[in-house]
């Protein structure tokens, strides 16, 4: 049994903090909010983001982050990308030699387009650092539905003591050490998914959302192959697994952001409405500026950032992917990745 803090009580680290839990293990969830987490204390509910699911008894409520980092053996972070780095930051002062920090959010930071790991490692030099991503909503994993995620650390080791205290009946937990891999894959799956909502919305078909994964699927490789990623990862849960579930579940946020920008309404009224964070609209622009600097074409982000900052109607983005040149499907570029 170990003593594990998971840090951000919304719906994903809610879920996990649940799930840690029932696997036996001490769990201290953080809320960024007091009043969160007083609500949490009262209810053991996640009223706003798991309604009906309740918290079982191994689990305490704070708002103190001295509290969760002191004591603990393993710390998840799960807030919202945009708040790590502020996060790691507060962390950090609290922070053994060696600690495994497992993150679990998904997103690239805004302006340095750096993954969260490496945010993470920036503020806090000392800590080893895990990423668990794979398909995985929050409103399935706590209610015990069978789920399969990756940890990936560059240490097999570390990773597999992450995925012994992860794993169990309903929740089962591959390896990796290409970290990089899985956490492109889990931030940019985000910015297909907003993509195939819009096609939802638009009242378009099956087969423009299976033509949009597919190629979908071909950018995110193609982007991560660039960067350094193995392009095996995006074919495992963390690429196509995530991809498939975030474009197709009525759980995902970004899918149901997508549906709204699909039927008129403009990006920001759409993140208004779902409330939850969608971390796809921030990834775009991430990606895009990353993809622009590393020479590496990305039709479907291109057209989905001109969408999501440029006002441009979705479908006159449609028009332009179907009107491109003609390709080969498995046309190659230097790096040996499908053009
Ligand atoms: N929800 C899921 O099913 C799921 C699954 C896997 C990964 N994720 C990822 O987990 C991360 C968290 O998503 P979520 O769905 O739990 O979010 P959510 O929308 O359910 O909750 C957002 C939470 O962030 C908190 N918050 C707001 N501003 C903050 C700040 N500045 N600092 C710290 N916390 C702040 C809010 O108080 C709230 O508790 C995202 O990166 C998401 O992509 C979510
Ligand atoms: O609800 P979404 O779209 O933020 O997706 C959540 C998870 O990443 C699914 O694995």
């Amino acid at each position: 049994m170990a003593n594990i803090s998971v840090i951000g009580s919304g719906g994903w680290g809610s879920a996990v903090a649940i799930m840690l839990a029932k696997n036996g293990h001490r769990v201290t969830l953080w809320s960024y909010l007091k009043e969160e987490s007083e609500d949490l204390k009262k209810y053991r509910e996640n009223k706003p983001f798991l309604p009906g699911v309740k918290f079982p008894d191994g689990v305490r409520f704070t708002s103190e982050l001295s509290e969760c980092c002191q004591d603990a053996d393993v710390i998840v972070t799960a807030t919202p990308s945009h708040a790590i780095r502020t996060t790691a930051k507060n962390m950090s002062g609290f922070i053994k030699d060696g600690q495994i920090i497992v993150n679990i959010s998904k997103g690239l930071e805004e302006g340095t387009h750096s993954t969260l790991s490496k945010v993470i490692k920036e503020e806090i030099p000392n800590c080893e650092v895990v990423v668990m991503s794979g398909p995985s909503h929050a409103e399935e994993v706590s209610r015990d539905i069978p789920t399969t995620n990756v940890v990936a650390c560059e240490n097999c080791e570390t990773a597999k003591i992450i995925q012994d205290i992860f794993m169990n009946p309903n929740f089962r937990v591959y390896t990796n050490t290409d970290v990089l891999g899985v956490e492109l894959g889990g931030s940019l799956k985000n910015v297909i998914a907003l993509c195939a909502g819009i096609v939802d919305g638009m009242g378009l078909g099956d087969n423009t959302k299976a033509a949009l994964m597919t190629r979908g699927l071909v950018e995110m490789s193609r982007l991560g192959v660039a960067l350094g990623a193995k392009h095996e990862t995006f074919n495992g849960l963390s690429g196509v697994g995530d991809l498939i579930v975030t474009c197709t579940s009525m759980h995902s946020r970004n899918r149901r952001a997508g549906i709204l920008i699909g039927q008129g309404k403009t990006p920001e009224q759409a993140r208004d409405e779902v409330k939850m964070v969608v971390e796809g609209i921030k990834t775009c622009r991430a990606a895009k500026e990353l993809a622009d600097s590393a020479g590496v074409e990305m039709p479907i982000v291109n057209e989905a950032y001109k969408v999501l900052f440029e006002g441009m109607a979705p479908g006159m983005a449609l028009k332009n992917l179907m009107g491109r040149d003609k390709k080969h499907e498995t046309e190659m570029d230097f790096l040996g990745t499908v053009k």
